[in-house]
């Protein structure tokens, strides 16, 4: 068998899906994208065709370290999802033409269901009791939010009342019977990360995510022994190098790499053994479409570390499309009570309904991130 074309599709509201096809009539589908930075992905993504078509679509770790390896430079968030999207896509054949999900081809079921979460109160955390009230009728036990708005380097005690205000609230009017996560989103500085983690302690939040940026993984270490908060991040990390290196360093009690932005199913399934050789927990990210959650579930049903499944139902950033709309066997994402079981289906598990894709594409648009500003004008992290 061998690659005979990649076709790539931007979607809305912010996805990009990949195909592969084969000479024996055998497709794959991938979903390689960084969130506003699509058309880069795209671009890289054809570029790595030079090393994949007219290849036997069955050699993933030949490709994978082809990709990787033979254009010298490496890494980082563009190269790593578009590798990303063709080894999902990879998978997805090797599956179809073995008839085999594939959580078989890599040693069979470790779990029966996998404990997913869902997002509440958008960019600018609000309506926190409102969000997670509705989901709740859902099933829904387990939610994650935004920390805070804008927060400078040093910020005011005020800022610091409001951020935990929200938590408190959420606390007192649900009690233990729900948990969350909450998401700094990088937009915390260290010293103001030390003051919140403390100040927030008295809700026990079930993890505080990217506490500061990824670029500052150094203080993960000296906040974990600062907090009895579990400290959680990944999603700005993009392969087993960068997660090496916090491993190594510690503080970290939850991986949250995105299998489409972190090299893939092959690269994930390795970030995940490292982390359960250091007693860490893996969360994938996945604030995104249905082959990257669809990808996710494969590597959570394999790996015992697996603890909890980022999945986007309802998030604020799909406006104009929602997880399921290109996705023709939904009764396979069957979420029940935050549950999902694994897919049944050979490959990855989704069937994509590609007349949708294709409609979709004609009125895909670039969707960015919002540029957010300080007082002072100075721009902050979104
Ligand atoms: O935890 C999450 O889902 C992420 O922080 C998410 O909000 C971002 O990755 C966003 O998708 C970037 O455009
Ligand atoms: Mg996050």
């Amino acid at each position: 068998m061998k690659i005979t074309r990649l076709t790539t599709y931007r979607v809305p509201p912010r996805w990009m899906l990949l195909k592969i096809e084969t000479d024996e009539g055998v497709t794959g589908w991938g979903e390689p994208v960084i969130e506003g930075r699509a058309r880069t992905v795209e671009a890289a993504v054809h570029e790595l065709s030079d090393y994949l078509v007219g290849k036997d679509p069955g050699r993933i770790n030949d490709l994978w370290q082809t990709m990787y390896r033979a254009g010298f430079y490496r890494g980082g968030p563009i190269l790593m999802s578009a590798i990303a999207g063709v080894d999902q896509a990879l998978w997805d054949i090797k599956g179809k033409v073995l008839g085999q999900p594939v959580y078989e081809l890599l040693g069979g079921l470790v779990r029966d269901r996998m404990k997913t979460y869902s997002w509440v109160g958008g960019d600018r955390p609000a309506e926190l009791i409102a969000g997670i009230g509705a989901l709740r009728e859902a099933g829904f036990d387990t939610f994650k939010m935004n920390g805070t708005e804008e927060l400078g380097i040093i910020d005011n005690a005020r800022k610091i009342d409001q951020a935990v205000a929200r938590v408190a609230e959420v606390r007192a009017k649900f009690g233990s019977e729900i948990e969350f996560g909450v998401d700094f989103h990088g937009r915390v500085s260290a010293p103001m990360a030390k003051v919140l983690l403390r100040e927030l302690e008295p809700y026990r939040p079930l993890f505080v995510e990217e506490p500061v940026l990824a670029e500052q993984d150094e203080y993960y270490r000296a906040l974990a022994d600062a907090t009895s908060i579990p400290l959680a991040a990944g999603e700005r990390m993009y392969s087993r190098f960068d997660f090496k290196r916090v491993f190594e360093r510690g503080g970290l009690a939850i991986v949250q790499p995105d299998l489409s932005h972190a090299g893939g199913i092959t690269e994930c399934v390795k970030i995940a053994a490292m982390a359960e050789a250091h007693d860490i927990a893996f969360a994938p990210h996945c604030p995104l479409g249905p082959v990257a959650l669809a990808s996710c579930l494969q590597v959570d049903f394999v790996a015992h570390n697996a603890v909890l499944q980022e999945q986007s139902m309802g998030i604020h950033y799909n406006q104009g499309a929602e997880l399921l709309d290109y996705v023709k066997n939904k009764e396979d994402f069957l979420l029940s009570s935050g549950w999902i079981r694994p897919l049944p289906k050979p490959g990855l598990g989704v069937e994509i309904d590609e007349e949708r894709v294709i409609e979709a594409s004609r009125a895909a648009t670039d969707w960015r991130n919002p540029v957010w500003r300080h007082a002072d004008g100075s721009v902050a992290e979104w």
